[in-house]
């Protein structure tokens, strides 16, 4: 049994210290340290737990109990040390990598103020790696890192540090399985190990849509009590070679010139996206394409449906389970029926969850799910500079993003894109029988940028990351990867909240 203030005290202990405030507070008891004074026939014990403050953040607590005897309070301690032993979802060895370079280049100093003091008083132990250089850690993971000796990877950075070392870790697993994880069919085996994020980056779009906050000692607390949150990902193929795996946004048009432009002013920090995206919005550059997709069928859930994905989310449950056994039926995702679109587009996007953050709370797509096998494919169309404003300020407010005749979305397993000057000869026939003169002189101008005219293709941001082809081919795999994390709370700000 675990000493709790607001239960009935056992025989032997004189109750709490700390006054009766505390008392009211009773959650999981997360950490247990010593016993750290002794007076005349009284022995202190503090213990740590978790309290929720505002806005999903989490804090570390604590309360402190009195006993009689010193060997009360010993058998209170080993007590409490046996119950957080058996449980084996905490992690006790951590490897913890540092981005030193990403967001407000305040990675270190995080890690070393706000989470590593938790992570000792926890009695978790930790190797850290400082990276020293861009994909320093993916390729410790994939090659080096002693795998078998953690319960866990931490990541302290940005959605592209995150990006890193899911890239090592599922290529790592996949090698280890004798999987091909070049392979656009193949069946990806799911890593074992959880990964958590300690928000350092400038986005940190997948910390918040998995947390609900943008904060260090909230994701530290999330890893120590052993929170677990299957997350999808997709992988990213040009002519059946692998180029990339996605978690959140994978963004072709305006997100991908906003990244591209961001690049150049990563000294301003996180503010270079809103300058960038300021730029692009004026610049309003269109592409022209094809997107084919398939359609998620027989799945619970639609873009539109307004559900939100929190906490135990049974739409991701539902949807994961039916995967998985469709997958042991060896049925493929081929069967399904491919549809085609061809036009000029602001932006494709691509949202594998709600890609919520600090810019935009509720996100790109605010119905995605984290965990149950499908993206939402975004497309919006070339539309005027006015619609595209009123289209991204619906991203902050609380009306719906997709209820514009220019844009449209679809819940897909899997999707691909051809710009339209990679598109077969057929295909551009068919587009000159379809368009008129004029518009067969603006192909000609869109071959030419010298012209001044728009460019003709733009790239694709893949979690922040510029990927190099334009033509993708992507497939989502569901749950192939797992957070300290538990989803969004739907409990909102609830002071007192009582877990166990
Ligand atoms: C007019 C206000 C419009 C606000 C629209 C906000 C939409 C924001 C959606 C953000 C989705 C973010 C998805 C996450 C992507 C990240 O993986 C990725 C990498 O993160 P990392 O830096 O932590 O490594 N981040 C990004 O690609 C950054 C995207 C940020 C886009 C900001 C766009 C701002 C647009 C401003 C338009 C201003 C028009 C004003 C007209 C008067
Ligand atoms: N030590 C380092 N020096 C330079 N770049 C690094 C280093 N470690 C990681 N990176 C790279 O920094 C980039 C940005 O990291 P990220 O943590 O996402 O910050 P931000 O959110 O500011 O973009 C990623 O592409 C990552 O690969
Ligand atoms: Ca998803």
């Amino acid at each position: 049994m675990v000493p709790s203030p607001s239960t009935s005290a056992p025989a032997e202990t004189c109750g709490p210290v700390l006054p009766g405030s505390v008392c009211a507070v009773k959650l999981r008891c997360v950490f247990l340290l010593k016993c750290v004074s002794r007076r005349v026939c009284v022995c202190v014990c503090p213990v740590s737990y978790v309290e929720r403050g505002r806005q999903h953040r989490w804090r570390c607590a604590q309360v402190t109990f009195t006993c009689p005897t010193e060997a009360s309070c010993q058998r209170w301690v080993a007590g409490i040390r046996e119950l957080l032993a058996a449980n084996a979802s905490r992690p006790r060895r951590l490897l913890v990598y540092i981005n030193p370079y990403g967001g407000k280049k305040q990675g270190k100093r995080i890690y070393e103020q706000k989470v590593a003091p938790l992570f000792a008083r926890a009695g978790v132990s930790t190797h850290v790696i400082v990276t020293e250089y861009a994909n320093h850690a993916r390729d410790h993971l994939r090659t080096e890192a002693e795998l078998k000796q953690f319960d866990g990877v931490v990541c302290v950075g940005g959605d592209g540090m995150f990006s890193e070392i899911i890239h090592g870790l599922i290529w790592r697993t996949q090698v280890d399985g004798s999987v091909d994880p070049g392979c656009p069919d193949e069946t990806l085996s799911p890593c074992s190990l959880r990964v958590g994020i300690i928000p350092a980056g400038s986005t940190d779009c997948i910390c918040f849509a998995t947390v609900g906050t943008n904060d260090p000692v909230t994701s530290a607390l999330h890893i120590i009590v052993g929170d677990s949150q299957a997350m999808d990902v997709c992988s990213i193929h040009h002519n059946n070679t692998f180029l990339r795996y996605s978690v959140s946004l994978l963004g072709y048009g305006f997100y991908g010139d906003v990244l591209t432009d961001s690049e150049r002013k990563r000294w301003m920090g996180p503010a270079r996206y809103d300058l960038s995206g300021l730029k692009m919005f004026l610049t309003h550059h269109y592409y022209e394409g094809t997107v084919s997709y398939l359609p998620a069928r027989g799945i619970l859930g639609t873009p539109r449906d307004g559900a939100r994905c929190r906490s135990g989310c049974v739409v991701c449950q539902h949807n994961g389970q039916l995967l998985s056994e469709k997958a042991e039926r060896y049925e493929t995702e081929n069967d399904g029926e491919w549809r085609t679109i061809r036009g000029k587009f602001l932006a494709i996007n691509a949202a594998s969850m709600s890609c919520a953050c600090p810019r935009s709370p509720k996100g790109l797509s605010p119905a995605a799910h984290l965990a149950d096998g499908t993206t939402d494919l975004i497309l919006v169309r070339k539309c005027s500079r006015f619609n595209f404003l009123r289209h991204l300020l619906r991203h902050t407010s609380k009306d719906d993003q997709f209820d514009l005749t220019f844009v449209e979305v679809h819940r897909v397993r899997r999707f691909r894109f051809t710009p339209r000057h990679c598109q077969s000869d057929s295909d551009l026939e068919l587009d000159l029988r379809e368009n008129n003169k004029g518009q067969i002189f603006s192909q000609i101008c869109t071959d030419h940028p010298a012209c001044g005219c728009a460019p003709a293709y733009s790239s694709w941001n893949c979690d922040g990351e510029i990927l190099t082809h334009t033509a993708i081919d992507v497939r989502v795999h569901c749950q192939l990867i797992k957070l300290f994390a538990r989803g969004i709370e739907e409990l909102e700000s609830g002071l007192c909240v009582t877990v166990t």
